[in-house]
């Protein structure tokens, strides 16, 4: 695979505050990488960095093997699509299209057919003559891309495009923009704060959390083998439970829960007695009838959204349980929880990391 982007030893400072860490990334050519951390994790940051609009004050950053470190945001050749979109007011959708071909001294036939073959690509052939204020949010989005698309980029550079939209619109907006991604054959880096979205659209997830990269991979790799328990518990949704456990005398862990401690058929690499956190996804978890499954609790509340019910047990700490379907349980109602142990990821308590 080509690299098309490299971050090696990034830094960033904002005075005394150390916003990037030491970030090595290294993008291929033709990948949706997306940056995902929660707020004020440094995605911005390094994003805006690549793009040449903040300074970075150590390492250096490639775009398509040159070495961008001092060149300003124009000799970059990569586009930004932001989530205020940033058009023009008084520009219809054409001229927002082909400002920037203009100002590279374009010819005006040439920017129009590079504006009807664009706009052709992002469903706005109709609205070429509207002003932004004409727009719904998602043409106003398409807008933004489609300004970013007729530059030809070295790579697109999204920073949360989709946070204005409301939820239906946002599902809509995210396919359509993987879609145009892959027929482009395009590299793009998305910033978003939401999981799902990093999840669904893209091929590399990079969780970052304050300034450091925590883990990247493939996104069900970080599902199925989060590094770390920060990992574990910002990837899937609802959050993944945390249980407090020891390391037995066999190897084995024993989580501290309901009727006594309930022993786990799993071994660590961890001595007897180590503390340790026992995680069981949300969707991993199965109720039975009380006496039937690992061990007992009683439900503190449900919530059902018509196909999924999330029930929380009265336990400490409470667990979440995700059934599809329908769950005839109230709260109140004593249970029993089932779980295999396959889908146990065990943490040490001190460090967080995976054991
Ligand atoms: N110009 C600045 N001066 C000082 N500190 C800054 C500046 N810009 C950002 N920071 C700080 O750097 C950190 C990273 O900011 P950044 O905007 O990259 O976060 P983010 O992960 O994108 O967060 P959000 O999702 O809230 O936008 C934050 O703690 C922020 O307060």
């Amino acid at each position: 695979m080509t690299k098309q982007i490299e971050f090696s030893g990034v830094n960033k400072h904002y005075g005394a505050y150390h916003a990037l860490k030491d970030i090595d990334l290294s993008i291929d050519k033709g990948s949706f990488v997306a940056l995902v951390g929660p707020s004020g994790c440094g995605k911005s940051t390094l994003l805006r960095s690549l793009a040449g609009l903040e300074k970075i004050t150590g390492g250096d950053i490639s775009i398509a093997g040159e070495v961008v470190t001092t060149l300003p945001p124009r000799k970059r050749d990569v586009a930004m699509v932001f989530q205020s979109y940033a058009l023009y007011p008084h520009m219809t959708v054409e001229e927002n299209l082909t400002y920037s071909l203009r100002v590279h001294g374009v010819a005006r036939a040439e920017r129009k057919q590079a504006a009807a073959e664009v706009a052709a690509t992002t469903g706005l052939a109709d609205l070429l003559h509207r002003y932004p204020r004409e727009l719904s949010g998602g043409q106003r989005q398409r807008v933004a891309m489609s300004r970013a698309i007729i530059r030809n980029p070295k790579a697109f550079l999204f920073d949360e495009p989709l946070s204005n939209l409301d939820a239906a619109l946002r599902v809509h907006m995210r396919k359509e923009i993987r879609a145009l991604h892959d027929r482009l054959g395009a590299t793009s880096v998305y910033v978003t704060h939401d999981q799902i979205e990093a999840m669904t659209m893209a091929d590399h997830v990079v969780v970052l959390r304050a300034g450091v990269i925590e883990q990247q991979g493939r996104p069900l790799d970080l599902y199925d083998k989060p590094a770390n328990k920060f990992v574990a518990g910002f990837i899937g949704s609802p959050a993944m439970n945390f249980l407090p456990a020891t390391v037995t005398e066999g190897g084995s862990v024993a989580i501290d829960i309901g009727n006594g401690p309930l022993s786990l058929a799993i071994a660590v690499a961890a001595p007897a007695g180590a503390r340790v956190l026992v995680g069981i996804r949300p969707e991993h978890l199965t109720l039975t009838a009380p006496g039937e499954g690992r061990f007992d609790a009683s439900i503190a509340f449900t919530e059902s959204t018509g196909s999924t019910t999330f029930v929380t047990t009265a336990t400490t700490p409470e667990l979440m349980v995700v059934e599809t379907g329908r769950r005839m349980v109230a709260s109140g109602d004593r249970v029993g929880l089932s779980f295999g142990d396959a889908s146990i990821h065990v943490f040490d308590a001190a460090t967080e990391r995976r054991l």
